[in-house]
């Protein structure tokens, strides 16, 4: 399969990198990013563990940790639709979130995450003992992926001619409540749903695809995916669906280059200069897949508080035209995104 994306290595010196960056940024919402600092066995170590929680928990345990107001815990079949128009995404996950980038705790209390207490309420969101037990690799991974969102951040802020070289990294401080999710995420290579209920209450229903169309809410998506385990796909210019293929790493070792998407809440903030690319997954017919599909997912979010105020760069003022978008906060933005996404939970 050919690519259509670019790939960075982002360890390599920065004026070598950003033209590219951007040109990725603001003409196809997506690329992929090799020289991270992470290896194939730490990756399939966690994919690993992805797979025993999906394949190996009851169903009836995965529901005690099923997802609440906070976008944390376990996602089932019918929990999500990402294209309201369509059936329910057939896949299944679970998120991690109220995380402190600079500790690696994760799935805090709220109390204790917006820093009203030290003490922790550990049944608040609570961990399935699968993933308490590998809390070290869940939360040294969360932290360098925040890390290295944070370098692909300063690449642009360069690459965008901000004078502030830190105006996002100041505003993705990592100890900062946010909307960022750790999520795992499994698609099933046989869909055992009611297809057929479905499909008379909506001819349209279109049982390959198992995430629908849609774009990312926040500043920057970071994915691994696995050989042989395709399917993203990505709208992109007058084209149909493009296919998302699986390249390998320039460094010997190394885990895959990361899949990098930006979302609706960079795109807002830059006055649509850098585009929110619409994407979904979808299985082929008759295609000679012989594995599920898992997939690992960093959704970055600026902090909380951040005002979306378009970013000082003349770049992005040009792309405004004079109009000036109404200022919003991070979280502002993001829950209303997630109010369209999972209609079924009242928040
Ligand atoms: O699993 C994938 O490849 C894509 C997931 C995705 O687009 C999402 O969860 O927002
Ligand atoms: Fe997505």
């Amino acid at each position: 399969m050919s690519n259509p994306l670019k790939v960075i290595d982002i360890s390599k010196p920065e004026d070598t990198v950003i033209e590219d960056l951007l040109d990725a940024a603001v003409n196809q919402g997506f690329l992929f990013v090799d020289g991270h600092d992470f290896q194939q066995a730490e990756v399939d170590t966690l994919f690993d563990l992805s797979s025993d929680f999906f394949t190996k928990t009851p169903g009836e345990e995965k529901q005690k940790y099923e997802i609440n107001k906070n976008n944390i815990g376990y996602t089932g079949f019918t929990t999500e639709q990402l294209d309201p128009r369509k059936t329910r995404d057939f896949k299944e996950g679970y998120n991690f979130g109220f995380v402190n980038f600079k500790t690696g705790e994760f799935n805090q209390s709220e109390d204790r995450y917006y820093g009203r207490t030290d003490i922790d309420n550990a049944n608040e969101n609570p961990v399935p003992p699968l993933f308490e037990k590998n809390s070290g690799i869940i939360s040294e991974t969360t932290r360098k992926l925040h890390r290295i969102a944070l370098k692909i951040l300063e690449l642009i802020t360069v690459a965008l001619q901000v004078e502030d070289r830190r105006f996002f990294v100041d505003r993705h401080r990592p100890e900062e409540p946010s909307g960022c999710v750790f999520r795992m995420l499994r698609y099933p290579l046989i869909r055992e749903d009611d297809l057929e209920e479905a499909k008379q209450a909506n001819p349209d229903v279109d049982p390959t695809i198992r995430a629908g169309a849609h774009t990312d809410y926040g500043s920057l998506t970071l994915l691994f995916q696995r050989q042989g385990q395709q399917g993203l796909q990505l709208q992109m210019g007058d084209k149909d669906w493009v296919e998302v293929p699986f390249v390998k790493s320039q460094h010997e070792g190394s885990a895959p280059p990361l899949v990098v998407n930006f979302g609706d809440l960079l795109s807002y903030w830059t006055n649509g200069l850098l585009k929110s690319t619409i994407h979904r997954v979808k299985f082929s017919p008759g295609e000679t897949r012989t594995s599920d599909r898992y997939s690992i997912v960093f959704f970055v979010h600026p902090e909380n508080a951040t005002q979306l105020t378009p970013v000082p760069s003349k770049l992005v003022r040009d792309a405004g035209g004079g109009i000036e978008p109404t200022a919003i906060t991070a979280l502002e933005h993001l829950n209303q995104r997630l109010a369209d996404t999972y209609a079924s939970i009242n928040y």
